[in-house]
């Protein structure tokens, strides 16, 4: 691993993957053991800081999003914050550790094989995934989701299955986080090289990829190349937001679009590329508790028949500067998208907030969340450049709840949520004499999303998904199967490029993506080298 301040101008590789994270990690490690691998990631590494990565930082390290921090903050047009990873390990630097296969439908689907699939899972889980240890706040939270009516009770696995489980999580018992960047302890030493704060701007063409351009942190640009066009492949793993973002500035993507953008050369008119962004929904519900509680990532889910997961977080602790800052960022970001928030509004109840941490240095939640994701999602969007720049965000519209059928899924999650507030199980972590929908009305007065609310909320649980939708940061698409790659992940109308991360998903995999998303790193990593030893023998 070396700063890329420290890269030749020019070096030849067999493969170059653009993106070190949560897929290019896997997909890195799994080539090199057959070909020289270059990896170019744009941010720093995972073990500079690593007491950012533990389970009590995870609050504070996502939300600080200074200039080159491992989180990128974005506002979705919808009027959603959200993050884009810029670290080695990308997501799963960040995220909420929860890991959790997809289900056999979905792989049948996808046309995987199912016993390469196991496999590749198998090969992750080895590395980074660990049984939690399970205490009171989440015991009374599956308990109380059993009671909801959220059964069989599945205990502990990784499968997805309908019922209440536990799932599996990259923190160990020590709380301490296991990134993709772990996979690269299975890579060959001697032939891959990975290149940090190394941005990459775009793919450069003749009739296949064949250069990659890229800037190091003091603003000096380097080439990659292959080193030989016929079996070599630039492939892009830089998630659902960089992938498209890169095709586009390379100039493959919508023509008009890219013409009024000044990208030049037009590649390939490929009107697709951008399409079917989709962000899961998620909405929560605080619930102080009159009990201390334990702090607790993601264990318990419950499962239901309708499409709707239910999962919960407790004790959290966030710090009054960092919250500030976040908020800061956000007011700062505003005038980037189209959404008309109320500036006075939202720095008011941005002021109240903050007023109820007291200006302590470090908050701690006593009481847990709870959220419920909308499966698939109906719903789908789009995304737009904004400018050429790659470090700076595009435009994206995730359309939140324009499909009926994810505002029934929502509507139904929200009253098992309420179920399970009532249930006896978890009695012990409300306050007596609050009632759920006390609970859920108060989400109405945080600055939760820059959506407007409406009156109607408070009684209309409809409304109140609409009012209080946030994302659960499982967004996806933008570079989706059999419309910008083919069923092996090569871009459509190109030779020797092809995209392998969460940007081809048509659908968010199993209640959370990560464990896939990694697996399909591992798996197509194995399909190259298959489909290279082929090549050779021929
Ligand atoms: C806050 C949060 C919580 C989440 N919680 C969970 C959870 O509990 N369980 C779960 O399963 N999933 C969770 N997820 C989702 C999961 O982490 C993501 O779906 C997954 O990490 C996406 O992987 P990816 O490989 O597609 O993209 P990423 O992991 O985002 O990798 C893309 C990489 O490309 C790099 N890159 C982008 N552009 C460029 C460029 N121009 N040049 C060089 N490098 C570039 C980025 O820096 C990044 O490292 C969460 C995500 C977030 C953000």
């Amino acid at each position: 691993m070396k700063d890329a301040t420290l890269a030749p101008k020019n070096a030849s590789f067999d493969y170059i993957i653009i993106g070190g994270g949560t897929a290019g990690c896997a997909l890195a490690a799994t080539l090199s053991q057959n070909a020289s691998v270059l990896v170019l990631e744009r941010g720093g590494s995972p073990y500079e800081n690593p007491t950012a990565t533990d389970m009590g930082n995870s609050v504070n390290t996502l939300l600080n999003n200074t200039p080159n921090s491992w989180s990128q903050l974005f506002i979705s047009e919808d009027g959603v914050y959200n993050t884009r990873p810029r670290v080695l390990g990308g997501g799963s630097v960040i995220n909420g550790g929860f890991y959790s296969r997809a289900g056999n439908d979905y792989v049948e689907e996808a046309e995987w094989e199912m016993e390469e699939v196991e496999a590749a899972y198998e090969w992750v889980e080895k590395k980074l995934v660990f049984e939690p240890q399970v205490i009171e706040w989440q015991k009374a939270f599956k308990d109380g989701l059993l009671e909801a009516g959220e059964s069989p009770d599945n205990g502990f696995t990784y499968d997805h299955i309908y019922g209440t489980k536990i799932g599996g999580t990259i923190f160990d018992r020590a709380g301490h986080r296991h990134t993709a960047a772990n996979l690269l302890e299975y890579a060959n030493p001697n032939r891959i090289v990975v290149y940090l704060h190394a941005s990459v701007h775009k793919v450069l063409f003749t009739t296949e990829a064949y250069e990659v351009l890229f800037e190091d942190a003091n603003g000096v640009f380097h080439k990659a190349n292959l080193a030989n066009k016929a079996t070599n492949e630039v492939i892009l793993s830089a998630g659902a937001l960089g992938s498209p973002q890169l095709l586009m500035l390379s100039g493959v993507g919508p023509a008009v679009h890219l013409e009024a953008h000044g990208v030049n050369p037009l590649v390939l008119d490929q009107p697709m590329v951008g399409q079917g962004m989709a962000d899961n929904p998620m909405n929560f519900v605080a619930i102080p508790s009159p009990q201390p509680v334990e702090l607790s990532l993601i264990q318990a889910v419950g499962i239901t028949k309708f499409d709707s997961y239910i999962e919960g977080l407790s004790g959290l602790s966030l710090s009054f500067d960092i919250t500030r800052r976040f908020f800061d960022g956000v007011l700062n970001l505003l005038n980037e998208t189209s959404h008309t928030t109320s500036r006075k509004i939202l720095t008011q109840s941005i002021a109240v907030l903050l007023k109820s941490f007291d200006v302590k240095l470090e908050v701690r939640m006593n009481g847990g969340l709870i959220f419920q994701k909308v499966d698939g999602p109906a719903s789908k969007g789009h995304m737009k450049l904004r400018n050429t720049n790659p470090r700076d965000n595009p435009s994206v519209t995730f359309n939140y709840y324009q499909e009926p059928e994810d505002l029934n899924k929502c509507v139904k999650g929200l009253n098992t949520i309420i179920r399970m507030i009532n249930s006896k199980a978890f009695s012990k972590y409300k306050y007596p004499g609050v009632t759920a929908r006390e609970l859920l009305n108060l989400m109405l007065a945080l600055p939760i999303n820059l959506r407007p609310r409406h009156v109607t909320s408070a009684f209309n649980l409809k409304q109140f998904c609409i009012d209080t939708v946030t994302s659960v940061w499982h967004y996806h698409g933008g570079c989706q199967v059999g419309k910008v790659v083919d069923k092996n992940y090569k871009v459509l109308g190109i030779d020797g490029l092809r995209v392998i991360d969460g940007s081809t998903f048509l659908k968010s995999p199993g209640t959370n993506p990560q464990a896939t998303v990694m697996m399909l790193g591992r798996y197509m990593g194995q399909e190259i080298i298959r489909q290279r030893a082929a090549f050779h023998e021929k």
